[in-house]
């Protein structure tokens, strides 16, 4: 099946056709990119947008369980779901975070439901481009909502960031008054902290952890992006299914204010800029890494400079200047 064949397919929504063009966008072959990237400019004339939401927490908070319920709540409201990951530790454990058909059983047997296990990659380039991409196929095939998943190592929620409207960071209720250790920088990221577990035994944990968390975002600088109250800090079951219903009430009223106030589509034509950015520097890595006359001349030039012939900064300016510019 050619690109050609799987565009109108697509934009009918069928999801066979959806995951045979991730699989795609995903290859590494020369000829599959091609076709990739003539598939993707073909949808993008259509011009479809979902929202975007991403959500990261660490293994065993309760994601999967979390995007099935809250996934099986939109689906009843009519609403087509897309779930993707972004997973950058797959390659090392070659597992995959959403590879285990046992998870989300409920939610993949929705007709209104397409949930794309992550593969596995070997740097978070390619994980990113592939999300990217990945994202684009589900908004041509008409998704409402896509949910992408990390588990939060290294740098996948700043590629998360670059690929959302709305983050949402999942906590599991903790055990003393002390913040779970999680990174300023990830909290800086958080619309919505949602503290899961918030059932039987655990409750008054993960109501003494929303608390904390209310406080320590309360001392975060304001961001241009937030209307008052923003971020904030809630309660949730995703086994239980409490709270859930709440918690996408604040996701609507901060999308609404924030559709309101234009900073939707200024986030995204800002996240569009940065991976145009990265994929020139990605395409700039590949060129000094594949064999080539760059290559070479990096070989020579760093032969040079080891031996003393020339600065490292003479020797990387001459390097620079024989590129195609
Ligand atoms: N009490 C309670 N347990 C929950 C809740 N949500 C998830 N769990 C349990 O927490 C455990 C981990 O849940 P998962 O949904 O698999 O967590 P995950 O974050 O997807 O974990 P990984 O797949 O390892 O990344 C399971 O035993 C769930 O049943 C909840 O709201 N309340």
């Amino acid at each position: 099946m050619t690109a050609a064949d799987l565009a109108p397919l697509i934009a009918a929504g069928d999801r066979r056709a959806l995951a045979r063009a991730i699989t795609l966008v995903e290859s590494r072959r020369a000829d599959h990119r091609e076709a990739a990237l003539t598939l993707l400019a073909d949808l993008a004339r259509l011009k479809r947008q979902a929202l975007r939401i991403g959500l990261s927490g660490t293994p065993g908070v309760g994601k999967s369980t979390f995007i099935e319920s809250f996934g099986l709540m939109l689906t009843a409201q009519g609403l087509r779901v897309a779930v993707l990951a972004v997973d950058p530790s797959s390659a090392r454990s070659g597992g995959s975070i959403l590879g285990d058909k046992t998870r989300m059983e409920r939610l993949s047997r929705e007709p209104l439901a397409f949930i794309r296990p992550s593969p596995s990659q070997t740097h978070l380039g390619g994980v990113a481009r592939r999300t990217r991409e990945a994202v684009a196929l589900c908004e041509a095939a008409g998704f409402d909502i896509i949910l992408i998943e990390t588990v939060g190592v290294g740098q996948s929620e700043t590629v998360v960031a670059q690929l959302c409207d709305l983050f949402l960071l999942l906590l599991a209720p903790a055990g003393g008054d002390e913040l779970q250790g999680v990174k300023r920088g990830i909290m800086e990221m958080a619309d919505l902290i949602l503290v899961n577990k918030a059932d039987g035994d655990l409750k008054a944990a993960a109501m003494r952890t929303v608390a904390d968390y209310s406080g320590a975002l309360h001392l975060l600088r304001r961001r241009p992006q937030d209307p008052e109250g923003f971020p904030k800090a809630l309660p949730v079951s995703a086994l239980a299914d409490e709270g859930l219903a709440g918690a996408w009430a604040e996701m609507q009223a901060l999308l609404d204010w924030r559709r309101a106030n234009g900073h939707i589509d200024r986030r995204r034509a800002e996240q569009a800029r940065h991976w145009f950015e990265e994929e020139v520097r990605q395409g700039l890595l590949a060129v000094l890494t594949r064999p080539g006359p760059a290559r070479d001349a990096m070989a020579r030039l760093g032969e040079a400079v080891a031996q003393g012939a020339l600065t490292p900064e003479a020797a990387a300016a001459e390097l620079l200047a024989g590129l195609p510019s």
